[in-house]
């Protein structure tokens, strides 16, 4: 039998990664659903090559231009546009696995959808996690959900780990996330506040979504690499630490009692950790060259210098702070990015937005869904408040 998969965010940089290992493997895998938020021309292309039964598009306008494309190819695919549109296509019961590859804390409520109807969910969207910690976790494991990470990082330390979950708080010391250290590594500080979006957009060794690619830049993605790694491995936050390596060719590692460490390796590539999740514990082919040691150059490590980073340490003071500040803080970071990819906000102020935003903003219950959105709800219009602050 094929497993049927349903893809949140086909249109993105994961989305498409993994239309293209699907492609690859016709006889194990086919295309259930398709979803995107602006991106209509790609979706009907994707449609007409994968034919899902369902596509959702984010707005109305973009549901009935689809449409009309999906009409004029003959195709039978069904294009829905609801507020629940999202939930459906990943709890259906017809699916089997799942990717999560929207961005942003938009991927929550599909993705709790799935947990809770049981499915194989691959999750890339770390802000779904960093929002819905403990009731995210408390989903997945009270309807049998399997949550496999799609995040290198993640993938890297999930495949070092031992297979039976209940052995690694006797074995594991630590685990240590590597960080490319983005396109400012090296960068004078003084300088920061000059950064283009295009700058901060080019990462040094991954092409990805522009958001990612911001919070690569600021480390703020490390920082919400750090919430997702407590949460997915329930591990205690000071347990977690952060290595510079700039090749990105050890993508984390685990590191036991006894002081061995193993690390995951490979090209950096994002259809390697999607081709793990599809076939896990299997595995296939990704199309990804494979690492060619005699040609590989030195691997080195850095130490974070937190003066360059501000924004890394605001996990784990997050992680200390009451249930629902990392939701805050997640809230506060979009808010920031969205503001510097539209130019309205200096790169160097997205830390600051982030921190005054988790001073000013006291998180109350976090038990239930709506219970998180409208804490999202708060923290965003906080966060807008300030930024408009320093408006450029
Ligand atoms: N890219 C990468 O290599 C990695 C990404 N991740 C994580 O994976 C997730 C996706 O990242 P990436 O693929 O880079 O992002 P992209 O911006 O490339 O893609 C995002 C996808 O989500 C859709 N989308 C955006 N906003 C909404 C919304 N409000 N509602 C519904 N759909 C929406 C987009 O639609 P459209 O394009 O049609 O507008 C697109 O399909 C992020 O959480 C990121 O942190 C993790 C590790 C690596
Ligand atoms: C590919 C991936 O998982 C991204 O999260 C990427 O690793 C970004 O890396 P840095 O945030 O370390 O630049
Ligand atoms: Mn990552």
């Amino acid at each position: 039998m094929k497993q049927k998969i349903t893809v949140l965010g086909s249109t993105g940089s994961i989305g498409t990664n993994t239309l293209d290992v699907v492609a690859r493997h016709p006889e194990q895998y086919e295309i259930f659903a398709l979803s995107a938020s602006t991106q209509v021309d790609l979706m009907l292309r994707q449609c007409v090559q994968f034919k899902p039964r369902f596509a959702v598009m984010a707005s109305a306008p973009h549901a009935q231009q689809l449409a009309e494309g999906i009409k004029q190819n003959g195709l039978v695919t069904q294009v829905l546009q609801a507020q629940d549109a999202l939930e459906v296509i990943a709890s259906h019961p017809d699916v089997d696995a799942v990717m999560a590859a929207i961005v942003g804390a938009a991927g929550l409520a599909p993705c709790l959808a799935a947990a809770k109807a049981g499915k194989r969910l691959m999750l890339a969207n770390k802000e779904a996690l960093v929002v819905g910690g403990a009731l995210f976790m408390d989903t997945v494991k009270r309807h049998g959900a399997t949550l496999l990470p799609i995040d290198s990082e993640h993938s890297a330390i999930f495949q070092c780990l031992p297979e039976d979950s209940s052995t690694w708080a006797d074995r594991v010391d630590s685990l240590l996330l590597t960080a490319s250290g983005g396109p400012f590594r090296q960068r004078d500080p003084a300088t920061l506040s000059q950064i283009t979006p295009e700058q901060a957009c080019a990462h040094p060794n991954f092409s990805m979504g522009r958001k990612i690619s911001v919070d690569s830049a600021t480390m703020m993605n490390k920082a919400l690499e750090v919430i997702e790694a407590r949460w997915l491995f329930d591990i205690a936050p000071e347990k977690i630490k952060v290595v510079i390596h700039p090749q990105q060719i050890v993508h984390s590692m685990v590191q036991f009692k006894d002081s061995s460490v193993l690390a995951q390796l490979g090209t950096p590539d994002m259809r390697v950790p999607i081709a793990c999740g599809l076939a896990w514990p299997e595995r296939i082919a990704s199309g990804t060259p494979v690492l060619d040691f005699a040609r590989l150059a030195a691997l080195t490590f850095e130490v974070a210098d937190a003066q360059r980073f501000p924004g890394l340490h605001l996990s784990w003071q997050a992680l200390r702070a009451p249930e629902g500040t990392t939701t805050v803080l997640n809230a506060a970071n979009e808010v920031a990015v969205a503001a510097f990819l539209d130019r309205r906000l200096s790169f160097d102020r997205i830390h600051a937005v982030n921190l005054q935003t988790l001073e000013s903003v006291q998180p109350g219950p976090v038990s239930t869904l709506e219970d998180l959105m409208a804490l999202d709800a708060r923290a965003r219009e906080r966060a807008g408040v300030i930024a408009q602050q320093w408006v450029c």
